[in-house]
């Protein structure tokens, strides 16, 4: 069912799928070393969130090799085989829970957290050398955009896309490059919403002017072109829920930066998700990110400890993953 979705290209409901979780959830390495700093890791042992309904778009996606799973690396001009994919979801809709689950259940996948941390913690670290001084703090730019968004959104999705591009460029652990399988990166969020959906998000509030939306654009456009499949995604896992249940775990969660978030700027970006990922009306720059397969996964359900419910969505996403 899952495999006739993902050739299709159609938006389906898939049924309830039986296998046994312990197949899928079967990994056949050991736990990866921690290699990245504590903010980029992500920890596991987490409980999660989870969905009733899976579909998969996917729009005449071009096989570069032959056979049913292994079109994603790219290895003309000897670059690393990789399989990159995306959660991308609302403010609080629940990436980073998924995120933690997949990663206690799949430690053959790198999961790579958004780099929130450093945006909270802008470090005065330009200086090299004997003469450099011990970095420290010197603002908190999430902070900063949420507080003055005028003055402060161009910068913030500057410094956003900057670390999110270097959070893509990473090559994969060496335990997974020195595997037979495909290494995968799953990363929370990217360098694509950074620009169709936050970036587009402010400049349509008028939060990034004219002259700041182009600059953006030229030089994100700039940014993906040179880096070219290095930062290529295979899939993306859209998480969705209504905005108002995002404003709930928004509130729940507490994070301080976030305390005048309104649920119409939820809604507002609930509206950019949807129009990039499913309705697919975003006005999109590159053509490899206008065919890439959407798994869509409804993230309302509210769970604490439902074991079954966690692997069944482990397992779809191990199966579109391993479909791309
Ligand atoms: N299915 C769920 N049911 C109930 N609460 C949930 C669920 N998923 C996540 N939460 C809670 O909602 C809050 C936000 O979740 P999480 O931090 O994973 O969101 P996120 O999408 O990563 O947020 P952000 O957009 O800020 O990166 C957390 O307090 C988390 O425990
Ligand atoms: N303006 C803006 N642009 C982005 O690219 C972006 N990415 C994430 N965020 C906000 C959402 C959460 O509060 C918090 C953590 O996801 O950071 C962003 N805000």
């Amino acid at each position: 069912m899952m495999s006739a979705i993902c050739r299709c290209g159609l938006l389906s409901r898939v049924s309830k799928l039986h296998t046994s979780s312990t197949q899928v959830l079967r990994c056949g390495y050991v736990v990866p070393p921690q290699r990245r700093t504590p903010d980029i890791r992500l920890r596991v042992g987490h409980s999660a969130v989870t969905q009733t309904t899976v579909s998969m778009a996917n729009k005449g996606r071009k096989r570069s090799v032959s056979g049913s799973r292994c079109l994603s690396s790219s290895t003309e001009n000897g670059a690393t085989r990789v399989k990159r994919v995306s959660i991308e979801g609302n403010i609080a809709v629940g990436k980073s829970t998924i995120a933690r689950l997949m990663q206690s259940a799949c430690p053959e996948w790198e999961v790579v957290a958004e780099p929130v941390s450093q945006w909270q913690h802008i470090e005065n670290g330009t200086l090299q050398g004997p003469d450099a001084s011990p970095q420290t703090t010197v603002s908190n730019l999430l902070q900063m955009m949420y507080q003055d968004p005028q003055r402060w959104s161009y910068t913030f999705q500057t410094f956003s896309c900057m670390s999110r591009l270097r959070t893509q460029l990473q090559p994969p652990q060496v335990h997974l490059l020195s595997s037979e399988r495909t290494p995968v990166q799953v990363y929370e969020r990217s360098i694509y919403s950074d620009r169709y959906i936050f970036a587009l998000n402010m400049f349509e509030l008028g939060c990034i002017n004219s002259t700041e939306w182009a600059v953006y654009q030229d030089w994100h456009s700039l940014l993906v072109e040179q880096f070219g499949h290095q930062v290529e995604l295979e899939g993306i896992i859209y998480l969705r829920a209504p905005p108002k249940k995002c404003m709930e775990r928004l509130e729940h969660r507490g994070r301080a930066e976030e305390k005048g978030v309104k649920l119409d700027y939820l809604d507002k970006l609930h509206v950019q998700h949807e129009k990039w990922l499913v309705e697919k009306s975003t006005e999109l720059h590159f053509e490899k990110l206008k065919q890439i397969p959407v798994l869509q996964l409804d993230a309302s359900v509210e769970f604490q400890s439902d074991q079954e419910v966690q692997e069944e969505m482990i397992r779809k996403v191990s199966l579109c993953i391993a479909l791309t």
